[in-house]
């Protein structure tokens, strides 16, 4: 292979500043929702420091009113001494928000369902009674606990009144907290709704309120809505490794990286070591025992393989032709498949030359031909093209 002029290629200049948000990794508390999602006290550790080796800048675990080990496992967690801040996901209510504030977290992370189906179905509050939960719980926190942050979020946002969901944005960021926080709850929202969405609440926040999105997967629209959110002024995305959550999950860490990485390389490289994504992939696969999938962003099996003699032809001379994003940065390889039915003469020039072997024009075309015709019958490996390709110059 030449050396990769992808990686060096010129950028357009950042359309979406890698500096503009953050990330908060929630596989230590959605990805405990997760169905095989279920970690011990020495997975948590590890799976904490290598998010904090990562860079992630905020890890969100699990609220401490599941269960005493919960508890006593969050204030393992705060007690490493990562860089990494950590917040704790619980209810709007003041025995969760008293049971959470021993933990030492840096911050709270509230929410309050504000559709009809959660206000009918899960805790039958009307938006009245959960604004002024909002306020005494909030107002309770700043009081007694005014070093951590707080997030207030409208749970199943995208199923809400618009009208009622600026009423609570609005009271809330009254009350001084740090962000709020959108969630498409049933992973239904498009696109173009966050991006409305967003605009909307950032007009009845105050200025320096974060916006953060939390968005799940189930009509497969997660990353561009996390992108969405972002480009409409969204400060903070919610992420998982691998995407790992309730039902098919949300947002994957990798998957937002790879999107985020074309408006700004640079400012990635910067602020992450991206290079160790591929070792957070395998360690949750590993941990929930799953394959990680082969079509996943980045670090599927397959996603830097290149197979078509087209494709091969400019690949071979930059592989930027046929890469948004150049795989040794996120530390994998690129595979050429050059032994297929659908390869083509300068794959095949290219594979003989890397052997030492060379052909003239008719001969290219005939082992080409030759090998296609091979590869119609059967599949043909790396191996079984180079004795191909040697018996051809011997023949
Ligand atoms: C979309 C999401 O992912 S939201 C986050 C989901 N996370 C979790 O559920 C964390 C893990 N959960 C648990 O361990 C338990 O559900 C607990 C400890 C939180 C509560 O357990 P239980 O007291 O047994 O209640 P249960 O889970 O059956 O029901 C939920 C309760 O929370 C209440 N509730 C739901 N949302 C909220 C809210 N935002 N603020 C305050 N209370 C709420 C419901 O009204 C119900 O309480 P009720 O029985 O008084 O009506
Ligand atoms: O607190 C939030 O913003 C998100 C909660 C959640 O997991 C969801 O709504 O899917
Ligand atoms: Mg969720």
């Amino acid at each position: 292979m030449t050396q990769d002029p992808s990686v060096t290629t010129d950028h357009p200049a950042p359309l979406i500043p890698a500096t503009s948000w953050a990330i908060i990794d929630s596989t230590l508390r959605e990805g405990e929702q997760f169905a095989r999602g279920n970690f011990k006290q020495g997975d948590k550790i590890e799976i904490a420091r290598a998010l904090d080796a990562f860079g992630v800048e905020f890890i969100e675990v699990t609220t401490p009113m599941v269960s005493a080990q919960t508890h006593a496992d969050i204030r393992r967690l705060t007690g490493l001494g990562l860089k990494a801040k950590f917040l704790t996901h619980v209810r709007c209510h003041m025995d969760d928000v008293q049971r959470a504030v021993d933990t030492g977290v840096d911050g709270l992370d509230l929410l309050f369902g504000t559709s009809s189906f959660l206000r009918e179905f899960s805790h039958g509050k009307n938006i009245g009674q959960i604004i002024d939960s909002a306020q005494q719980v909030i107002s309770w926190i700043k009081t007694n606990h005014p070093d951590l942050q707080i997030r207030f979020s409208a749970e199943d946002t995208f199923r809400s009144e618009e009208a009622d969901l600026m009423a609570v944005y609005k009271a809330v960021s009254d009350l001084g907290v740090h962000r709020v926080g959108l969630a498409d709850t049933v992973g239904v929202a498009t696109p173009r709704q966050v991006y409305t969405l967003v605009r909307e609440v950032r007009k009845v926040i105050h200025a320096e309120c974060g916006i953060e999105f939390h968005g799940h997967n189930d009509t497969g629209c997660a990353v561009s809505n996390a992108y969405e959110a972002v480009e409409a002024g969204a400060t903070h995305i919610d992420t998982t490794i691998l995407g790992i959550g309730e039902r098919n999950g949300i947002t994957p860490l990798g998957g937002f990286l790879a999107r985020m990485f074309t408006f700004d390389p640079q400012g990635l490289i910067d602020k992450y070591n991206l290079d160790l994504l591929p070792e957070l992939d395998r360690m949750i696969a590993r941990m929930v025992d799953l394959p990680i999938p082969w079509n996943n962003y980045l670090t599927g099996e397959f996603a830097y393989n290149h197979k078509a003699g087209m494709h091969l032809k400019a690949i071979y001379l930059n592989p930027g032709a046929y890469e948004a994003i150049p795989p040794g940065v996120f530390g994998v390889g690129r595979r050429i498949q050059a032994a297929s039915k659908v390869t083509g003469k300068h794959a095949i020039a290219y594979k003989a030359r890397e052997m030492g072997l060379h052909y003239g024009e008719d001969a290219l075309r005939r082992v080409t031909d030759h090998i296609k015709a091979l590869a119609e019958q059967d599949e043909l490996d790396d191996a079984h093209l180079e004795q191909v390709l040697r018996e051809w110059v011997s023949a």
